[in-house]
């Protein structure tokens, strides 16, 4: 398979041209910003991430992948945007810290690297790919057996409509009109599904949620938006 047949380009586009902004946490990022300490919560508290080997698929700007080097871990973090990828290693002489970015897809890197990672994250990445169900396999092929790995992505219903692109884009304006394509969400059967089908096996299915009075997200049961799945690669 070409190295970046799984890619929209202009999917891509939107974020290398909004990149210089990622670590602004008033921007566009800010909600990546905000969701950040809950996701590392949610993902140490599953397998501690200190001293660990972690994959950060569709790393970005890497707000992720330096959140989980701050936790010990020994972290890689692979996209397809350069921009996004020249700000994350730009941030690095601020932030000190130390992760390996390289430009490349998930589908490539499996074909160079396979079973080489702990741990391997893809976090609100999916939903911006023309095929996720290679993305998944290309993670579990990339993972060890035994090793777990981290999905998050929006879930495909009227209310997930209402409050991701109507709500966040529209209303809020939490997020730039067009970054979601409503088409592209997948529900969490249809993740599950691909998993399965890839050899990974289903740990945690919780839900993320938006408060707009309070402006806070918080993890729960209501899955209908926003959700996180964790796997592990049977050994
Ligand atoms: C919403 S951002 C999420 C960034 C990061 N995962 C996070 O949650 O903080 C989506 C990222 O996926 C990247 N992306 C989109 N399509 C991709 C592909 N086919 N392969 C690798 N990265 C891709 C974009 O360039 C962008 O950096």
């Amino acid at each position: 398979m070409n190295a970046h047949a799984n890619s929209d380009p202009a999917e891509v586009r939107k974020f290398s041209d909004l990149a210089h902004r990622w670590w602004d946490p008033t921007s566009e990022f800010r909600p990546l910003h905000e969701i950040n300490p809950l996701r590392l919560d949610w993902i140490d508290g599953q397998t501690p991430l200190a001293g660990k080997t972690v994959l950060d698929v569709g790393c970005g700007g890497g707000i992720l992948s330096e959140g989980m080097a701050a936790r010990g871990a020994s972290v890689t973090g692979i996209d397809l945007s350069e921009k996004a990828l020249g700000v994350a290693r730009l941030h690095l002489f601020e932030s000190g810290l130390k992760v390996d970015y390289h430009l490349t897809s998930a589908e490539a890197f499996a074909a160079e690297r396979p079973a080489q990672f702990d741990v391997v994250t893809c976090m609100e990445m999916l939903e911006h790919v023309p095929d996720p169900a290679s993305t998944v396999v290309a993670c579990a092929r990339l993972v060890k057996p035994g090793g777990m790995v981290f999905f998050s992505t929006l879930n495909r219903n009227p209310k997930s409509y209402l409050f991701a692109i109507i709500g966040a884009e529209y209303v809020l304006n939490l997020l730039p009109r067009g970054t979601h394509d409503y088409a592209k969400f997948i529900k969490p059967s249809e993740l599950a599904r691909h998993t399965r089908e890839a050899g990974l096996e289903t740990r945690t299915l919780t839900g993320m949620s938006y408060n707009p009075f309070s402006k806070t997200y918080s993890l729960g049961r209501d899955t209908d938006v926003n959700y996180l799945l964790s796997t592990a690669r049977l050994a």
